[in-house]
Order: C-alpha cells, then sequence, then structure tokens
C-alpha cells in the first residue's frame, strides 16, 4: 500500500528492487537520489535472524548505490516494527541468539552510521528494538496519535543493551533516557514529540513522508562529506563502546538471556502478548 503511494507519488521510481521473500522492499528514485526502504513482514515486523540480515545486506548496497537519503518506514498496517522476534528469546538455541544478537551489532552500525542522511518515517507502534531503528535514523516523523514508540526492555524482563541505551540519550538526554528506559514507558506520538524522542508528529503517512522528503532536500546544497564527518564526530562516542565491546555485549545478552529468571519472564510476556 505505502509503496504504491510513494510510487505514485514521484512517479520516477526506476529502479525497483525486491528483497527475498518481500519481508523488505526497497526502491531508489534515481531523480531525487532518495531511497526508501521498507519493512513488510506481517504481522509485526519482528526482527529474526533472517530479516535483520536482510536489512543489514539492504544498507550495504545502498552504499554502493550512492543514494543521497534514505526513507526507512513500513507496509503494515499500524506497526513500524515490533523489535526483536520474542519468539527468538524463548528457550533459544545459544548459537542462533548468538548469532541474532551480532547481526543485530553489525545492522545497527550501519543504519547509525550510514553515509546518506536517514529518515525514519514511523508508521505505527514502534516498542523496544524498533525505537531503536527509528532512533538510529538521523530524523523522526510519526504519524499519530494513536501508535506508541520506547524502549520497554524493562516490562519483558530483560535488559536494553548499551549501545540502545546510549543511542536513546543521544536522542533524548540523560534524564529522560534514565527514567524511559527503567520504567520501560512507551510514549504516545505527542508524548513523544514533547520529549524529542521523535522530530514531528503529523496526522497521515502521505504527510509523513513529504516531510522526510523535505528534510533529506535540506542536505541538497550540503557536501556530502561535510555531512558525513559531522555525523560521525557526532555519533562516534556512541558507537565506539560497542566497537571495542561487542563480545561483551553478545556474552552478556546470551547469559542473561538463557537466565531462568529472564526464562520465565519472557514465557509470561509471550502469553501476555496471545491473550
Ligand atoms: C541484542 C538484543 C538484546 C535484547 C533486546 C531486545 C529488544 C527487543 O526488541 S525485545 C522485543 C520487544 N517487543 C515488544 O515488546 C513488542 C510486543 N508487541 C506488542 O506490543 C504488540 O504486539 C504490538 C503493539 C507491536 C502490536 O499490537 P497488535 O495488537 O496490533 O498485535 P498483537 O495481536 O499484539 O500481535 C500480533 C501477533 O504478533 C506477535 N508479536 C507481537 N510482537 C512480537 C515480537 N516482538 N516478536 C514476535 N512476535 C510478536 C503477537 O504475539 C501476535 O501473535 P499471534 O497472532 O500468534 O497471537
Amino acid at each position: 500500500m505505502l509503496r504504491r503511494y510513494i510510487l505514485n507519488k514521484t512517479n520516477t521510481f526506476i529502479n525497483y528492487r525486491y528483497a527475498s521473500q518481500s519481508m523488505l522492499q526497497s526502491t531508489i528514485d534515481d531523480k531525487l537520489g532518495i531511497a526508501t526502504l521498507v519493512m513488510n513482514k506481517p504481522p509485526v515486523n519482528s526482527l529474526n535472524l533472517e530479516f535483520l540480515e536482510e536489512i543489514k545486506s539492504q544498507l550495504t548496497q545502498f552504499k554502493n548505490d550512492k543514494i543521497r537519503g534514505m526513507i526507512l518506514t513500513s507496509d503494515l498496517q499500524k506497526i513500524f516494527c515490533a523489535g526483536l522476534d520474542i519468539t527468538e528469546f524463548s528457550n533459544p538455541n545459544p548459537e542462533r541468539l548468538s548469532k541474532i544478537c551480532t547481526t543485530f551489532q553489525d545492522t545497527w552500525l550501519a543504519l547509525y552510521l550510514t553515509q546518506f542522511p536517514t529518515v525514519a518515517v514511523i508508521n505505527g507502534h514502534s516498542p523496544a528494538g524498533g525505537c531503536l531503528l527509528a532512533m538510529s535514523c538521523d530524523y523522526r516523523v510519526m504519524v499519530g496519535p494513536n501508535y506508541t514508540i520506547g524502549l520497554n526492555e524493562t516490562k519483558l524482563g530483560i535488559v536494553a543493551p548499551k549501545w540502545f541505551q546510549d543511542c536513546m540519550v543521544a536522542v533524548i538526554g540523560q534524564r529522560k533516557a534514565e527514567v524511559s528506559l527503567t520504567t520501560g514507558k512507551m510514549y504516545t506520538t505527542d508524548q513523544a514529540l514533547q520529549i524529542g524522542l521523535v522530530d514531528e508528529s503529523v496526522p497521515d503517512v502521505d504527510n509523513a513522508i513529504n516531510k522526510g522528503i523535505q528534510f533529506l532536500n535540506n542536505f541538497q546544497k550540503i557536501s556530502p562529506w561535510a555531512y558525513k564527518m559531522t555525523k560521525d564526530i557526532r555519533r562516534q562516542p556512541t558507537v565506539q563502546w560497542l566497537i571495542d565491546n561487542k563480545q561483551k555485549d553478545l556474552d552478556f545478552v546470551v547469559k542473561s538471556m538463557m537466565s531462568p529468571n529472564v526464562q520465565k519472564s519472557i514465557g509470561l510476556y509471550l502469553q501476555s502478548l496471545k491473550k
């Protein structure tokens, strides 16, 4: 649906590709130099290993395509992204869990450090890993008023990794992030706008895409080199810990996820979702 809207809107998308099984649809408007990455993994765009690998590989492809900007959004009716696939955390295979964590680390680094500006058009709920994807973009436009966004990991009885937390601090500041993270708070669109978790709130997805394109157009007169250097200087402190501590981060996640207490919490949370 959204893909059709974007195609109709610009009528100039000439390079149009599907990733395998259409979990991810990518288009490039060669005239504008803007790519659109649309998540389409019903029912909720949950991030499992295969989906993360596709996102990571598409980001690498965009690097080679030398695009000028990217919009990340969802083709689902009311979900941007429900975060990591929680079923992967229930009685996990440690090897697969490690792969998921490592792939998510690498996907985050690729998205957080793109050499082109990125906009998240948040057209639905965006908990946990979904919120992280949005926060990793350069700009966030959220459709309101009925959707929610936040890092709710404590509500599942798990700990958001340090790089999730640092990314949130970079967006909303230390104090607000601390309260938000410890309480696992999910914010409505208006609340998210108020605390600076999103940059704009709009009533519908058409407006959101337009706002996203407007933001990317700001960079038409900015040197790509000056943009990337500035972004790297700003973001380097947030990424450096992960670059230096990937294994430590992975060991913490896998060890804590396998513990009986966390497994119990995950089981209860999954049951509550089914209800
Ligand atoms: C290296 C990382 C270490 C640890 C970090 C983890 C970060 C994470 O991302 S943890 C994931 C946290 N995510 C959530 O808490 C989201 C939970 N889901 C929801 O709040 C809601 O489902 C929703 C607001 C996203 C959507 O609500 P809606 O009413 O439209 O749909 P539902 O009926 O609730 O869900 C439909 C269907 O999808 C299943 N599901 C929902 N979220 C997930 C998920 N994250 N992973 C897997 N499956 C999910 C839900 O159970 C339903 O399944 P059934 O149809 O089979 O009942």
